[in-house]
């Protein structure tokens, strides 16, 4: 008997936050890495489908780094990154969106449609979602010079057409959107997935961001994890290289849904079963908040 009392405390522990967030906006990143395997993929697609379910509106914005990698590596093509960002001629570029757009986005949308979710795929050109600008990536030398680089079709997001993801939303389907965007000149950017789920959070004044990722949360240089991380402090942390590589877009966007806002941006270890769940519905939460 003990157990199901305990099984009913644990639904009882969600009551306040089911009420919470009832009506509101989660934005949820979807790393390439946290679709580790198949379990991991069901158990994300479930936790999707319970928060729709429960009247949250749920948008997915999904990386596919690694997927990117794979195809890269295949055709013969050499990738480098920039501050976590990936340095994108016209070549990797069709690769880019040929993976993001017709295989990452396929998968995902297939996903959660098979385990009953209402999922739409999207790319940042339908209907210019994503409306974009060509970035030049900052670049700092140990004496303090600062130079901007050129780092190809990589964009940064000057706009997000809201209006379609609130269509969709009222129309109780999930948004689920790969990160390409388009320039005003018609032309397909490379977007980093951690900004266009920090640029659309912050559009939407979304309740919640989550970035799932493939390490616990931001860990301090000893390999702590740190539970929550002031504004104020993010600069500290990426100047002193507590914070590097991909970790760096993850907070830096972060801080610009907060400022847009979004009210709560999260990173947390997608490689756990359920992790969404956890972070949104138990007192403990998980990985780190941004706050
Ligand atoms: N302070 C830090 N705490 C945790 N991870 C960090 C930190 N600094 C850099 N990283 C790196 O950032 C990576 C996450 O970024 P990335 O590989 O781009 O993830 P994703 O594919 O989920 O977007 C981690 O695997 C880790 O190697
Ligand atoms: C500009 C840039 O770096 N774009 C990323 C887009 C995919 C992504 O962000 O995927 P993850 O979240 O799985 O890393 C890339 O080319 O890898």
């Amino acid at each position: 008997m003990q157990h199901l009392i305990d099984k009913a405390n644990t639904l009882m522990e969600a009551l306040p936050y089911i009420r919470r967030f009832s009506g509101k906006t989660i934005v949820i990143k979807y790393g390439g890495h946290a679709m580790a395997d198949e379990q991991l993929k069901e158990s994300f697609a479930l936790d999707v489908i319970l928060l729709k379910s429960l009247g949250i509106n749920t948008v997915i914005v999904h990386g596919g780094g690694p997927q990117i990698n794979e195809t890269l590596k295949r055709y013969g093509i050499v990738s480098e990154f920039v501050r976590g960002m990936r340095v994108t001629d016209s070549e990797t570029m069709k690769v880019v969106e040929m993976v993001l757009v017709g295989q990452v986005n396929r998968e995902v949308v297939g996903y959660l449609n098979q385990h009953g979710g209402r999922a739409v795929g999207l790319s940042g050109k339908d209907g210019t979602l994503l409306l974009c600008e060509k970035m030049l990536q900052e670049i700092k030398g140990d004496d303090g010079s600062v130079e901007m680089v050129d780092i190809g079709y990589v964009g940064n997001v000057v706009k997000v057409n809201q209006e379609l993801i609130q269509t969709l939303e009222h129309g109780k389907f999930i948004p689920v959107i790969a990160p390409v965007g388009v320039g005003a000149d018609g032309a397909s950017y490379n977007i980093n997935a951690d900004l266009v789920a920090g640029r659309i959070a912050g559009a939407l004044k979304a309740e919640k961001l989550m970035l799932l990722t493939d390490v616990e949360g931001v860990k301090d240089k000893g390999g702590t994890l740190i539970p929550s991380i002031p504004l104020a402090d993010v600069p500290r942390l990426i100047d002193d290289a507590t914070i590097s590589g991909g970790m760096i877009p993850k907070v830096e966007c972060c801080v610009d849904a907060l400022k847009e806002g979004a009210r709560k941006a999260h990173i947390i270890d997608g490689r756990v079963r359920h992790a969404v769940l956890l972070e949104i519905f138990t007192d403990v939460g998980v990985g780190t908040e941004i706050a």
